[in-house]
């Protein structure tokens, strides 16, 4: 909790200097807040300090961050080859600049990931040795001393395999993350009621400059609310993969064995058959009173997805969430910009194909000091 708090600091730090002696002004939230998760996976994942959000001349590991954001962040036409690559792979064939780019940067993200995690080995076998970034509670970390304990040689995983864990983790843990922060920041910003109530209830639960404990933050029922309304309506992963292990039929429709399958969360939690008519308004309200499908169904809420491959970072992700927002909104007033006003009430045009769901042209909020 220690280091997010931290880290959310550093982020209401950043907007601070970008709104300036007037404390006010117009902030694109799309880079900052993957800066901002960028940075925090650095942190919880890998026990090292990125410093994206300071700024590169600032310090951060430069070269690490540039081929992360060459494979994280892909130019649009790298980003279509990793689309179609999911369903035709292409990439090990393509000799165009886009393709070989990524390649590289993938394989020295590898290259360097392997070597924190051959660093930290070496550190750990220090006796008194406490990681400085994460105070020890830093997924690689965590992994390394649990493998330490392990006394057979055979059920250890290798640095390779450790590598490529972390890799799944990095993947999967800092845009998702990003974009909901940024359906929250639109949300506050065309909803000035819903902004006025969650920091009046956040404000009501925590005591003035003591840093909340997990408990005080679970206890904001109207922020758990709030945030599972953004992961409904806004829901950040768009889509996700499974197999079919045997031959089933699903509402009629035969489908054989082996048969790989789109799965795409948000639908469930876009339908009105199961939310009600009001399945496309914001109304984090709608969470103490479900009394349908949506109350029955365990997978009626599908932005972690269910089952054996649920995202593993679910817990985790929601208490990142939270103190964002909360770090956030208790800082600053959130509002709209000339050009969201200029939507008349219309959502923002979002990319597609994409991975996630993100604005096509980023997303800008007007942000006050409070
Ligand atoms: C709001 C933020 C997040 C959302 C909406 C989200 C959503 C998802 C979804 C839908 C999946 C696919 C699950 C499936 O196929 O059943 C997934 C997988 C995964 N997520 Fe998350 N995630 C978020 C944040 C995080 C964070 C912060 C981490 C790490 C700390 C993380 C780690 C992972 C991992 C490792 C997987 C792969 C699991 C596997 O392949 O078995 N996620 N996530």
């Amino acid at each position: 909790m220690g280091v997010l708090w931290g880290m959310a600091g550093g982020l209401g730090g950043v907007v601070e200097g970008m709104v300036g002696e007037e404390g006010e002004g117009v902030v694109d939230v799309n880079e900052l807040y993957v800066k901002a998760t960028i940075d925090v996976t650095g942190a919880t994942i890998l026990g090292v300090e990125l410093g994206n959000l300071r700024g590169e001349e600032e310090g951060g590991d430069m070269d690490f961050l540039t081929s992360f954001r060459r494979v994280f962040q892909q130019p649009p036409l790298s980003a279509l080859i990793s689309f179609i690559n999911l369903f035709l792979p292409i990439r090990r064939f393509l000799p165009i600049e886009a393709n070989l780019g990524y390649l590289r940067a993938s394989a020295q993200l590898r290259r360097m990931t392997l070597d924190i995690v051959k660093n930290r080995v070496k550190e750990l076998a220090q006796p008194d040795y406490r990681n400085p970034v994460s105070n020890g509670a830093d997924l690689l970390t965590m992994m390394l001393e649990g493998e330490m304990s392990l006394s057979k040689a055979g059920d250890k995983m290798t640095e390779d395999q450790i590598t490529n864990e972390l890799l799944t983790f990095i993947a999967a843990g800092h845009e998702t993350s990003a974009n909901a922060l940024l359906w929250a920041s639109y949300v506050l910003a065309v909803h000035p009621d819903i902004q006025t109530r969650l920091r009046r209830e956040i404000t009501s639960h925590f005591e003035a400059g003591k840093t909340p404990t997990y408990e005080q933050l679970e206890s904001v029922v109207y922020l758990h609310n709030f945030c599972r309304e953004i992961l409904r309506r806004y829901c950040p992963a768009l889509m996700t993969f499974r197999e079919a292990l045997k031959d089933l039929t699903i509402r009629g429709t035969f489908i054989p064995r082996g048969t790989v399958l789109l799965l795409l969360p948000a639908v469930a939690s876009r339908t009105a058959w199961v939310w009600g008519e009001d399945v496309d308004e914001f109304k984090p309200e709608r969470w103490e009173n479900l009394a349908g499908t949506e109350a029955d169904s365990p997978y009626a809420f599908g932005a972690f997805m269910h089952g054996p491959r649920i995202c593993i970072g679910k817990q985790f992700a929601m208490v990142e969430f939270k103190v964002l927002v909360v770090e956030l909104v208790t800082r600053f007033e959130f509002g709209m910009t000339e050009e969201l006003e200029g939507l008349g009430g219309r959502e923002p045009r979002t990319t597609n194909p994409g991975m996630g769901y993100v604005p096509a042209g980023g997303m800008r909020v007007k942000f006050r000091k409070i």
